[in-house]
């Protein structure tokens, strides 16, 4: 499936133009269903995005939001994803939306994905919106390289949303949404910034073992075009 490159010169420019169209498949859903649902990566470079997105003028209460991926820590936690969400989206006009958590307070994420998986039942069947980013080693969302659930997270099969993922590289336990439930989705979205980064993202298009680098399961996909947003 083809992947439509958006190169921008600085990531001012990148997160206006993520944030239109993030805005206009948003609003375009609400306008047909009533309701529209979008998927947000955490880590470091959303925030700007998250932040012009969340003064945008749609009908924020219409709108269902959760996380690709989650660290297994309190909302409190400086590496919770929720919490980068609640700090940098859920504010100005977005704070009326629902937002659907992942972690669900249970002591792991073998004991809390059951709860998690009813709570993301919510969701439509189809994300409107899936923004995928991408750690310097290959990852996206908890699809890390010797992830101990890896292959069956990214397996075009698997039939459950969500799945515990553990490994060395991830800092600590993880939830993810799994490759076919992410895939489930109008627009996808893959946010690159930075020049290592981008040297990540041109190796992973060569040929190599997907479990080496797991963004290559969006990358091969042919369900859906992957579209990339790049700033350096
Ligand atoms: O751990 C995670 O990492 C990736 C990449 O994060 P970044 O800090 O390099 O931008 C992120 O997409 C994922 O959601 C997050 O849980």
């Amino acid at each position: 499936m083809a992947h439509n490159w958006h190169n921008f010169e600085d990531r001012d420019a990148l997160a206006e133009s993520l944030a239109d169209l993030a805005e206009r498949t948003l609003s375009a859903s609400i306008a047909k269903n009533g309701v529209a649902s979008l998927a947000l990566s955490g880590g470091s470079t959303p925030k700007l995005f998250f932040e012009v997105l969340s003064q945008r003028p749609l009908d924020w209460a219409k709108v269902i939001v959760t996380l690709v991926d989650e660290r297994w820590v309190p909302v409190e936690h400086e590496r919770s994803n929720a919490r980068l969400v609640a700090e940098h989206f859920a504010k100005g006009p977005a704070k009326a939306a629902r937002f659907i958590p992942l972690y669900t307070g249970a002591d792991t994420p073998e004991d809390g994905v059951g709860a998690a998986t009813l709570a993301t039942e919510a969701l439509p069947e189809t994300f409107d919106v899936v923004v995928m980013g991408m750690g310097s080693d290959g990852h996206t969302a908890s699809w890390f390289p010797g992830g101990d659930n890896l292959a069956a997270a990214i397996d075009p099969a698997q039939e459950l949303p969500l799945l515990p993922m553990r490994a060395e590289a991830a800092g600590e336990p993880r939830i993810t949404f799994t490759l076919p439930r992410l895939l489930s989705v109008k627009t996808l979205i893959l946010h690159i910034e930075g020049e290592e980064k981008r040297a990540v993202l041109d190796k992973a298009r060569l040929e190599g073992d997907i479990e080496e680098m797991p963004i290559r399961a969006i990358l091969r996909q042919d369900r859906v075009p992957t579209e990339i947003f790049y700033a350096p």
